[in-house]
């Protein structure tokens, strides 16, 4: 249980619609239950009026309060409806947002412990699957106990205290249900999880992979997959279903027992003359109303195994930390842009061979370092230590002379601004893709890095110009045009410290001239890395290193 008090504290902000959505919901339950007693109270004093065995009945207060109990459900129910909605929808975005919040710090080693699919599942289904403790567990266990309570208050009002009996066999039904439900539910909630999530995994591989299953001819075996998952989750929910029923039907037997009860004990009292027909009636009927409340109660806890799984799995993400987390004491660059590897030592294992085995390297601002090597030789990875996205084992990359792991990432990558072997382009317009680097840039600065990444041809001859749409991932553009924009970007950023992996990959020899002689100018001012196989496949740089067993060795220098 103590993987749910998480998220009763995230839900704290919300408080005030979940304690509305409460309140209405118990309005509910007595405005139904008050207008069951109160009309077979009615029709009883009625009819024993007509028979002559009661002499003065005022029938306009009961028919009055029928007519506004029969309102007040209404009312309350559909009220009820949308503020607790309201209230978990409104937690649900919270959530999300608490979740991406976790998420973000995360560097890409430690993310890549989940797959892609697996978190869009964390994200989505299982947090959709917490509404359900509010609206299914939470909510009615208070309906149930307050009206339970304020129904004992009622009972003992009306009649002898034996009435009282009545209440207990509810209120234990109330009690050991839903612990039933718990113990038989469990598992089966938890097995549906895990199969819902498999599902997902697999439906969203299957369609980010459909070219190439096609091609191999492996759509089949995605197929036959997908369906053995789909048939878990099945087996799972046709499971909880059925003790859902169960669970349902004892609840309605435990009700009708309570009712039983109270009509055993309200005609043994009419007999004694402690109470009168009315009321017997009144006490039977608010019996059934109240039954009501606890009849809920069995469906919700039997579904608490799922809400309980979903809620280790989104607190699994939430507690996963970086593998590099952010300083305590960051301290803040200032001066020129600088970068420099000193006595660099990475292997990624203990067993492991040196990837970099004492790599130095100085950047100042002018100077533009080309490192080209052996596909594997360990180019990105020497990237990847700049970035502070691995930790070496030894030596240490600074950045304005500030060592990176003292550094907050906000300014770190305000100061290094890095063009990746993958980048991502969003699925929206040219102008919005290249403003993630700078959202207040003007149309002139977009056109000026658009025309020094070679793009601005390109941009002319579109109808839509800057406000062409470049697809998801940059479908409708080409990959080498993708890439461009991607350096577009960064070039709008304007670092004082770049590094550009392959920037060229994918151009033509063209392209690439033009390219190098729009750059030139561009990275004069700056303290430039670039990653390449060749120097024909890098801009002019004022140093060329070729990384072999670890080690840079100098192939040239201006
Ligand atoms: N996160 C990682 N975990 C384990 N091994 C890794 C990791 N990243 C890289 N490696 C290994 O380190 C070596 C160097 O990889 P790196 O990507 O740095 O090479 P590269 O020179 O950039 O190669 P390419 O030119 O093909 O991009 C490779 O053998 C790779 O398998």
């Amino acid at each position: 249980m103590k993987d749910l008090i998480p998220f009763l504290r995230l839900s704290l902000p919300r408080l005030p619609w979940f304690l509305g959505g409460l309140l209405l919901a118990v309005l509910t339950v007595v405005a139904a239950t008050g207008l069951l007693a109160l009309s077979g109270w009615f029709i009883t004093a009625s009819a024993l009026a007509g028979a002559g065995l009661i002499i003065a009945l005022d029938v306009y207060r009961p028919a009055g309060g029928i007519r506004a109990l029969a309102v007040g459900r209404t009312v309350a129910r559909y009220a009820e409806r949308i503020v607790n909605h309201e209230a978990v929808l409104r937690h649900l975005a919270d959530l999300r947002s608490w979740l991406f919040r976790a998420l973000s710090p995360l560097d890409p080693g430690t993310l890549a412990r989940f797959r892609a699919a697996d978190l869009l599942q964390r994200l989505v289904g299982d947090i959709d699957t917490l509404d359900g403790l509010f609206l299914r567990v939470i909510t009615p266990t208070l309906t149930a106990v307050l009206t339970l309570l304020g129904g004992a208050l009622f009972f003992g009002l009306l009649a002898p205290l034996t009435v009282l009996w009545v209440v207990a066999v509810l209120a234990l039904a109330g009690l050991i249900l839903p612990a039933i439900a718990v113990a038989l539910g469990g598992r089966s909630g938890e097995a549906r999880i895990q199969a819902a999530a498999q599902v997902r995994e697999r439906t969203v591989e299957g369609v980010q992979g459909l070219a190439e299953l096609r091609v191999f001819g492996a759509l089949p075996r995605q197929r036959a997959a997908l369906a053995a998952a789909e048939r878990d989750r099945a087996e799972a929910e046709i499971r909880l279903v059925r003790w859902g029923a169960l669970g349902d039907t004892a609840a309605m037997l435990a009700g009708l027992g309570a009712v039983w009860l109270a009509l055993w004990l309200g005609v043994g009292w009419l007999s004694q003359d402690l109470v009168t027909a009315p009321i017997v009636v009144l006490l039977v009927l608010a019996t059934l109303g109240l039954s009501e409340a606890v009849a809920m109660l069995p469906g919700a806890y039997q579904r608490l195994g799922q809400i309980r799984t979903a809620a280790a799995r989104l607190l699994e993400v939430a507690h996963t930390r970086p593998s590099l987390p952010e300083p305590a004491h960051p301290q803040r660059p200032d001066g020129e842009g600088s970068l420099t590897l000193e006595g660099i030592r990475l292997r990624y294992g203990n067993d492991a061979p040196w990837i970099l085995d004492g790599v130095d390297l100085n950047l100042q601002p002018g100077r533009s370092v080309l490192v080209t090597g052996a596909s594997g030789a360990g180019k990105t990875s020497l990237t990847a230590v700049a970035l502070r996205l691995v930790a070496p084992q030894a030596g240490e990359a600074r950045v304005c002379g500030i060592p990176v792991q003292s550094m907050g990432y906000t300014d770190l990558y305000d100061t290094v601004g890095v063009l990746g072997q993958e980048t991502v382009l969003f699925a929206d317009t040219v102008a919005a893709n290249l403003r993630l680097a700078r959202p207040e840039a003007d149309e002139e600065a977009l056109r000026e890095a658009l025309f020094l990444a070679g793009l601005d041809d390109f941009i002319a001859a579109l109808p839509q110009g800057l406000d062409t749409a470049v697809g998801e991932g940059g479908a409708l553009v080409s990959g080498g045009q993708a890439r461009r924009l991607a350096l577009a970007r960064l070039i709008l950023k304007d670092a004082p410290v770049v590094i550009l992996d392959e920037p060229f990959r994918g151009l033509d020899p063209a392209t690439i001239e033009r390219l190098r002689q729009r750059l030139t100018p561009w990275l004069s001012r700056r303290a430039t890395l670039v990653i390449a196989h060749e120097p024909a496949m890098a801009p002019p740089c004022t140093a060329h290193y070729r990384l072999q067993e670890g080690r840079l060795q100098e192939m040239a220098s201006s």
